[in-house]
């Protein structure tokens, strides 16, 4: 319980004084509800002694009562100031961090990780500590510190009764270290129902139009149902595990408040009490508990805390891939590649003894059958894994020895499959430049052959575009990420050529724009053209993870090997990939 309120105190960083201060005032907001006892208290007592009361008894008891009021209205108000925006500010913070830890992190993790897991990491579970963290915190230290303080109360009021008093709290503390145990097992048991509701969810979403071209959406839609049967099942266990064992809990508190009230009776009838005394005990006796009954009822929401913090701490534990690597300032831009030796799983070799040149401001084509390695050598290129042996350098340095985001400045990335954000055209091109000025973006438009059509959209550059970028056509996608490539402006860029999927027209545009993006450049194309192939000042020809080949276009096509064979069947076959 300590080390939850430690963990939410560690993350709200500067923030933790103003919760610190939030959890001092409502401590004191429930003392402030004792002062009504006390000024009955002090009524009474006078009363019974001196058989009258006295305006000046009637002044301090109302005293007692207004001081008692204001104080709880004044501590109220604080908690709320001090709370109120708390959790937002806090969890937005935490998403900053999350987010910008997740950019360091190797991309490894995220194919070695479920996306359910990860979306839920970063929406449900900081969703929920935004809702509930700083209000749940000053009810648990407020259960704690309140109880503490009556039961010290009590024992000095009456030994007798405070026993009776600690007796309850003790027994009712096993029944709630039961109360956590199921928690915890119910609520790892939910959230991992939610996780795979969510991944079934995204999974479903994103294949929808594989399942539309297959016409399998009842056949997908019974996965999906039973998942979230499950999940509903999960979310339904907790309650029926925490409410008869909840149901123990308060019982026990009312058991000890009926035991209080007969003691007190008793005492009172063996005139060992006095009656402002009995008074006052049988009147706290059903209210002297709350702080702990409370305490309970959060029982469920703090073991999920818990998880939620895990698994967000987790996200956030996750291995940098750029721990100790500097912004690196280059001036040459040629890249090697010595002995590199790769596989995903660390156990399967996948790239071996890879050796390349490939001097700056020349176009390197990478060929070969598929699987062989080609995008896993660009992605190596680019730190998306580090390699297991040898090593990759650019200008001579080693990729290793950079931070993530100064390599990156370095390369601009043309993928086949276009990820377009949902936002403005303008913006989606600026991705890569965020400082450039809405002139930039149009030049850039204008190299990539993007201008055209973009000024036929209904906003022109100001035009949103649908959720991955579901709204333009697979050529313009494409011309959109040749421009913010262009618009990068970096001296590196790697290509994965892709003409499969355009018509013809889209086609021309697109290697203007690409011709466009790479002058100047050092170009390392994943090559599926002939004209691409011919045009490259090298070709290196990748076969099962291995440097089959390098050279230039005639010089290969002499040699037999792989190439040969892959040109002639090209030659043959339009849709093979060489
Ligand atoms: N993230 C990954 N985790 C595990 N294995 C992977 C991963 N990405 C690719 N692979 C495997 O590595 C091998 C090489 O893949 P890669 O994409 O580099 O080949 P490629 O030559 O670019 O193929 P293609 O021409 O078909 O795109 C393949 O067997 C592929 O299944």
């Amino acid at each position: 319980m300590i080390k939850i309120i430690m963990r939410i105190l560690k993350i709200a960083d500067e923030l933790s004084q103003r919760l610190k201060l939030s959890y001092l005032f409502s401590f004191l907001d429930a003392i402030f509800s004792m002062f009504s006892l006390g000024a009955l208290f002090l009524f009474l007592s006078n009363w019974e002694r001196q058989g009258q009361y006295t305006s000046r008894l009637l002044f301090q008891v109302i005293r007692l009562l207004v001081f008692g009021i204001v104080g709880k209205a004044i501590s109220q108000y604080l908690v709320y100031r001090l709370q109120s925006t708390a959790g937002y500010e806090v969890v937005a913070k935490e998403r900053m961090n999350v987010g910008d830890h997740l950019k360091r992190v190797s991309m490894g993790y995220f194919y070695e990780h479920d996306l359910g897991d990860i979306t839920a990491s970063v929406t449900s579970d900081l969703n929920f500590m935004e809702q509930y963290s700083m209000h749940m915190m000053d009810k648990i230290v407020t259960g704690f510190l309140a109880t503490v303080t009556i039961s010290f109360f009590v024992v000095t009021f009456n030994w007798k009764i405070g026993l009776i008093f600690i007796a309850g709290v003790a027994i009712s503390m096993m029944v709630y270290h039961k109360l956590q145990i199921q928690s915890v097992i119910a609520s790892k048991k939910e959230q991992a129902a939610q996780r795979d509701a969510i991944a079934a969810t995204l999974e479903y979403i994103q294949g929808i139009s594989v399942v539309k071209s297959f016409h399998m959406h009842e056949k997908h839609l019974d996965g999906m149902e039973q998942i979230f049967t499950k999940s509903e099942q999960a979310s339904s266990e907790p309650i029926k595990v925490f409410t008869p064992l909840y149901g123990v809990y308060s019982m026990i508190f009312r058991t000890a408040a009926c035991l209080i009230v007969l003691s007190a009776s008793y005492l009172v009838l063996g005139n060992d009490m006095d009656y402002a005394s009995f008074a006052v005990i049988v009147c706290a006796a059903f209210t002297i508990f709350t702080p702990l009954e409370t305490l309970g009822q959060l029982t469920q929401l703090i073991r999920r805390m818990d998880e939620s913090l895990n698994r967000v701490e987790e996200l956030k534990t996750a291995k940098e891939i750029d721990q100790d690597g500097k912004k690196i300032e280059l001036s040459k831009f040629d890249i090697t590649f010595e002995n590199v030796e790769f596989s995903y799983d660390e156990k399967t070799p996948l790239i071996q003894n890879v050796s390349f040149q490939i001097p700056e401001h020349t176009m390197t084509a990478i060929v070969g059958p598929s699987g062989g390695g080609k995008t896993t050598i660009t992605r190596l290129l680019a730190r998306f894994w580090d390699v297991q042996k040898g090593s990759i350098r650019i200008g001579g340095r080693d990729v290793r020895d950079f931070t993530s985001e100064s390599l990156l400045s370095y390369i601009s990335m043309v993928f086949q499959n276009v990820y377009l954000f949902q936002d403005t055209i303008e913006n989606n091109i600026k991705f890569g430049n965020p400082d450039a000025t809405r002139e930039e973006v149009i030049k850039a438009a204008k190299k990539a052959c993007c201008h055209e059509f973009i000024l036929e959209l209904s906003n022109g550059y100001d035009t949103m575009i649908g959720e991955a970028g579901s709204t333009l056509s697979g050529g313009e996608r494409q011309r959109i990420s040749i421009a913010r490539a262009i618009l990068k402006d970096a001296p590196i860029v790697l290509l994965d050529e892709a003409t499969a999927s355009v018509d013809p027209e889209n086609e021309v545009e697109i290697q203007r724009a690409i011709d466009a993006l790479v002058k100047d450049k050092t170009l390392i194309v994943i090559a599926h053209r002939i004209s691409t192939i011919k045009n490259a000042n090298q070709i290196i020809v990748i076969n099962e993870g291995k440097v089959a080949q390098c050279g230039k276009h005639k010089e290969l096509l002499k040699e037999k090997g792989v190439y040969q064979t892959y040109w002639n069947i090209r030659k043959k076959a339009d849709n093979w990939h060489v």
